[in-house]
């Protein structure tokens, strides 16, 4: 079964095999950048095998492995009968084409590592996890599956325990059974994950893109990987955790990243995002788009030297007509109704003996622009965009007449419109309407899967707008309904899901949370009957951690003496209150000596989704609650960001839900 020194005896020898790989790595990378068949292929191979020689580089003495498997010999272990494999980040091969000495934690046989359990253990005799300090094996622990053994062990508590610092880490060492089958998912199935503050859905999807790289490789490189987070904040927070497992090629951006094609320079009034937001302006658009098509009126003329050639108004109506019906994107039927008329043109020239050349096609493409304006013209989005919000010249149609109310048009139309669609400063839901058109003008950039965290805050149109980039790929759907506050937050995942292009989704739960402590989730999961959702309470796997609810009349002498006490642990500190209240509070922690910016940071609660710090310094609840319509959802992603200790401090009284008997102004 192998003893600590034999352990460290196969650390040793997995340092030499990470330095036999790192050596023709680096070997690699001079000869690649010669002998690649391609340029593409060259770049592609001399970037693998730089980020391959550089993170080997990195890290030759990190921990090479983290667990172990050993296999029994009973008819369950299949092929692997009576082997051990050690498990890691990455592979590790072994020496002259021996067999690896780590294997890859996506690998197949890996499955066993997460998934065994002493009711099934699936041909594992023994899983065996490893204790690391820094780069020296400490120590191991042992289930005995076999003997139904199972769980238990100290160094799982510990690594889930872990103070937080810094960006997000990894968790491949602990991913637990429930968050192992999202993550080894089919590739063809699309999920959507509901789950509790820390439960682990950011985790498990970016979990999940790694795994997919790997055993899709070659699918996944061509068509991409797509990671979409709410914010800047949050995609720095989560931007180490991919390359760190090998992952370099998955973009990770935000949706307004992805689809701005403008700066935002305008914003909008609640009633106006509300209503841009809105599904049925998805119908009001193609409307507008497609008011511009019009019945042809006069016959196609082109000339020709002495010959002009005709194509009757009624041919090109039916050829309108025709390609309307094939649903094709706007600006693909303009090209195929050109294409359609210079065919006719070219049939009548060959019944007259003519020979169409190339050179000749093209003249009489040219030729067909004028009356192809008539009756298709082009359009950009911005000048659809434009003309709705503007709202419709006198006389003319409007594209909202019966799909908005009055006053829906009315709060979406501009009270002073720019003269053009040029002048004009759009807002962030105008991106996204902009979005809308473009991609009915014409597709956009497909993948082959879409990640998508904090899916709750998505619009309709947003949802659209991600849909299209998954069209022909899948989906991972990650949020929490109880952390909506958008003012379009779901409410209902499968309608979402259905907005997402994929109804037949599936909708898992997640409910053991891995960050906020039992105490802390207990506070937090008093608010959950008030946020108008019915998901389920999360139950904290962590018994340590504090809870400190404290009625101060000076908040910020009470706030800097906590910042003070927090910074004496270990760990980040996050100082969240609201928007509105931190530029003050930052003065006050810093005309006191606390040092903003390092291991402390003041934050406005509308920025800590998605994030979390070892303790949490949770400023007037109050204040937070009624700073927006939303405001209880903001105070419950407030107080879930906590890993280790909970500090709530306030001089008002405490919103009635956090139900606190005994607290003073409860
Ligand atoms: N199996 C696990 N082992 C160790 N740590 C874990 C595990 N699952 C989750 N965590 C840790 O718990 C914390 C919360 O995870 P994560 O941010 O993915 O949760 P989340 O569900 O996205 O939370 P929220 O909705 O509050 O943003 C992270 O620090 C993550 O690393």
């Amino acid at each position: 079964m192998g003893t600590l020194d034999e352990e460290r005896l196969h650390v040793a020898r997995c340092r030499a095999a990470l330095r036999r790989m790192l050596d023709s790595a680096r070997e690699n990378v001079i000869v690649g950048e010669t002998v690649a068949g391609d340029r593409y292929s060259a770049e592609r191979l001399g970037r693998h095998l730089k980020s391959l020689a550089k993170e080997l580089d990195e890290e030759p003495d990190g921990p090479p492995f983290f667990g172990r498997l050993d296999f029994g010999s009973g008819e369950r272990s299949g092929e692997h009968g009576g082997r051990a494999y050690h498990i890691g980040r990455r592979h590790i091969s072994g020496e002259h084409g021996g067999p690896p000495v780590v294997i890859d934690w996506r690998a197949p046989v890996a499955r066993a590592f997460y998934q065994a359990g002493a009711r099934d253990p699936q041909g594992v005799a023994l899983r065996r996890r490893f204790g690391w300090s820094g780069t020296t094996l400490t120590s191991f622990e042992d289930e005995r599956l076999e003997n139904g053994e199972e769980g238990g062990g100290t160094i799982l508590a510990a690594e889930i325990e872990r103070p937080r610092v810094g960006p997000m880490r990894d968790i491949v060492a602990t991913i637990q059974p429930e968050q192992d089958e999202l993550v080894r998912a089919d590739l063809d199935t699309s999920i959507c994950v509901q789950g509790g503050p820390g439960t682990g859905k950011t985790a498990v999807g970016l979990h999940r893109a790694a795994y997919l790289l790997y055993a899709h490789r070659k699918r996944l490189e061509r068509s991409g990987v797509l990671v979409l987070g709410p914010n800047p904040a949050f995609l720095g927070y989560i931007a180490a955790v991919l390359p760190a497992l090998g992952e370099m090629d998955t973009e990770q951006t935000t949706l307004e990243r992805l689809i701005a094609r403008a700066p935002v320079t305008a914003v909008d009034g609640e009633q106006a995002a509300i209503v841009k937001h809105d599904v049925r302006m998805a119908q009001v658009l193609r409307r507008a788009l497609y008011a511009r098509i019009r019945r042809p009126v006069e016959p196609v003329v082109v000339p020709d030297g002495s010959t002009r050639w005709r194509v009757h108004e009624d041919e090109l109506r039916r050829i309108v007509d025709d390609t309307r019906r094939e649903s094709l994107p706007y600006g693909v039927g303009r090209e195929r109704v050109r294409a359609r008329v210079v065919s006719a043109v070219r049939r009548q020239a060959e019944s007259r003996g003519r020979t169409a050349t190339g050179a000749w096609l093209r003249k009489v493409g040219r030729a067909v622009t004028p009356a192809l304006d008539a009756v298709w013209p082009a359009a950009r989005p911005e000048e659809i965009v434009y003309e709705v919000l503007r709202g419709p010249a006198a006389g003319a149609p409007d594209p909202a007449d019966g799909v908005l109310t009055p006053a829906e048009r009315a709060a979406v139309t501009w009270t002073r419109p720019p003269r053009s669609p040029a002048g004009a400063r759009w807002s962030a839901a105008d991106l996204v309407l902009l979005d809308e058109v473009a991609c009915l003008l014409e597709r956009p950039r497909g993948y082959g899967h879409v990640i998508v965290d904090e899916a709750q805050d998505l619009s309709a149109m947003e949802c659209r707008a991600v849909a299209r980039r998954a069209e022909h790929g899948s989906l991972t759907v990650l949020g929490d309904l109880a952390q909506g506050t958008t003012p379009w937050a779901a409410t209902s995942w499968p309608e979402r899901m259905a907005l997402l292009g994929r109804p037949e989704g599936r909708v898992v739960a997640l409910t053991t949370g891995f960050r906020v402590p039992a105490a802390v989730v207990e506070l937090a999961n008093a608010l959950l009957p008030t946020l108008g959702v019915r998901v389920p309470a999360t139950r904290s796997y962590r018994s340590d951690g504090r809870l400190r609810v404290r009625r101060e009349d000076d908040l910020d002498k009470a706030v800097v003496a906590a910042a003070r006490e927090a910074l004496a642990f270990e760990g980040s500190v996050g100082v969240i209150a609201t928007d509105a209240a931190v530029p003050a509070l930052t003065a006050a922690l810093r005309a006191d000596g606390v040092e903003v910016g390092g291991r402390l940071t003041v934050l406005p609660a509308s920025t800590a989704k998605g994030l979390e710090y070892d303790h949490v310094v949770a400023v007037e609840p109050a204040a937070m609650v009624e700073a927006e319509p939303r405001g209880t959802n903001r105070l419950y992603v407030v107080l879930t960001r906590a890993v280790s200790r909970l500090d709530v401090i306030h001089s008002r009284p405490l919103p009635p839900a956090l139900g606190l008997p005994g607290q003073p102004g409860a």
